[in-house]
């Protein structure tokens, strides 16, 4: 931008003084804008997910959709998104007009000057210093663009303070009081004074509607969101530990595990700690070696060459390797969001047996749930509605509770008489 200026004061020294009066006006404008802009944007972002959870929601429930109401609710969801998003384009506009007035005036007052008031130009340098001058006004605003990214909000940087003990956790006793959270600083409240108690080594379940708050509240608890409240994992309290401690030392298998390219070792093992008999170990109790046979031309072994994302394996593959990575470090919390799709039986059976029986006593595990089955055996379950924790109970009692939501869950499920077998076998 200063070379662009530069060029147009070499040529034209008495456009000094406005040229500095235009990038001043831009910038100021340009501010106004950027200030607008961020609220507008912020609030288009809130309105989008909700869209794209109805449309993830309706394909995922296709058969059973109540089309009116789905429409409605879409409609309602879309006329929040478009009020946004029109604010937004009108936003742009606001600003383009402005910039692209200041442009104009700017160089057509330039142009007169070079053609009429004698200035000692050739035709080429006129050329030169209006094509100077138009991307010139233009550039204000990308200026303005890029400070805003250079001043853009970070996560708390790692303090010497916030370093827990090494011996930490050495349980996955888990405390959480008033847990709230919002995805932005000014957005509405999430999950909503959320209290529970989980004992080191239990299994408990997440289960509610869509949109109740399940991956929030895990979302919460890795401190990614805004949050109030205060959680304690084996005894301290997490918002005193270093983000990246903290989230080294909490595991989390999402719906569907993100690898990197490289071998499976280096996604099992990224620092080269471990020797591979324990890498090799990890991945049968996760349960890889009882899916494939020693004689299959191509099985996974630690030399298996993953594409980026983990892109050349299912995704049952891909959780079991998010699994064996849990074990190999040996996290005391373990928070698994269940795959609802496009994984089989016989993987997703494979994943629940070595969660129940590979993992040492004191690690605790919860898992968001989409099918009851998954977490009717667990030891409580935790029923979220509308960002509140309305159930905390084992299943039994829970099931025993007719106005319950988990009830209501498993009255409403094809599975219901299977369901209510497993929380009476087990309690
Ligand atoms: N990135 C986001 N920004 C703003 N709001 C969000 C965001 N993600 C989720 N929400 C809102 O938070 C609420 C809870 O969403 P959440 O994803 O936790 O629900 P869930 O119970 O996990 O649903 P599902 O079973 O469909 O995965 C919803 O109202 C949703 O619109």
């Amino acid at each position: 931008m200063i070379a662009k200026l530069g060029a147009v004061v070499i040529y034209t020294p008495t456009f000094i003084l406005p040229a500095i009066v235009i990038a001043v006006l831009g910038g100021y404008l340009g501010q106004i804008y950027m200030k607008a802009q961020l609220s507008v944007k912020r609030e288009m972002s809130n309105a989008k997910s909700p869209v794209l959870g109805i449309f993830g929601g309706a394909i995922a429930g296709l058969s059973k959709l109540a089309q009116e109401a789905f429409k409605e609710e879409t409609l309602k969801r879309l006329d929040r998104y478009i009020r946004a998003s029109r604010s937004f384009y009108n936003l742009n506009r606001w600003i383009s007009v402005r910039i692209d007035a200041l442009s104009a005036g700017f160089a057509a007052a330039l142009a007169f000057y070079l053609v009429y008031g004698g200035a000692s130009v050739g035709p080429s340098g006129v050329g030169f210093v209006l094509a100077m001058a138009v991307s010139f006004s233009d550039m204000i605003l990308c200026l303005e663009r890029i400070q805003q990214y250079l001043v853009i909000e970070q996560e708390p940087t790692p303090e010497d303070g916030g370093k827990p003990p090494a011996y930490w956790p050495s349980s996955g006793d888990l405390r959480v009081e008033n847990l709230s959270a919002r995805y932005s600083p000014d957005g509405p409240k999430v999950l909503q004074n959320v209290s529970f108690h989980i004992k080191a080594g239990q299994r408990v379940g997440i289960v509610g509607r869509t949109g109740s708050g399940k991956s929030t509240l895990t979302l919460a608890l890795l401190r990614c969101i805004y949050t109030e409240g205060a959680v304690w994992l084996d005894g301290m309290q997490t918002n005193m530990i270093n983000l990246d401690d903290l989230r080294s030392n909490i595991t989390i298998i999402p719906q569907v595990p993100e690898l990197l390219s490289g071998t499976l070792r280096q996604n099992l093992d990224m620092f080269g700690q471990y020797d591979d008999a324990i890498l090799n170990d990890a991945l049968r109790a996760a349960g890889l070696f009882s899916l494939q046979r020693l004689q299959d031309e191509n099985r996974l072994t630690l030399d298996s060459k993953i594409a980026s994302a983990g892109g050349n394996l299912s995704v049952g593959q891909r959780q079991i390797i998010a699994l064996a990575r849990a074990i190999v470090r040996q996290s005391k919390l373990l928070i698994l969001d269940e795959a609802t799709s496009a994984i089989d039986y016989e993987t997703d059976s494979v994943i629940q047996t070595s969660l129940r029986s590979e993992l040492s006593n004191d690690v605790t595990v919860i898992t968001v749930a989409h099918r009851l089955q998954t977490i009717m055996d667990s030891d409580k379950i935790m029923v979220l509605d509308a960002g509140r924790l309305v159930e905390f109970d084992t299943p039994e009692v829970l099931l025993e509770n007719e106005k319950g939501l988990l009830r209501a869950l498993v009255e409403e499920s094809a599975d219901k008489e299977a369901l209510i077998a497993m929380a009476g076998g087990k309690a």
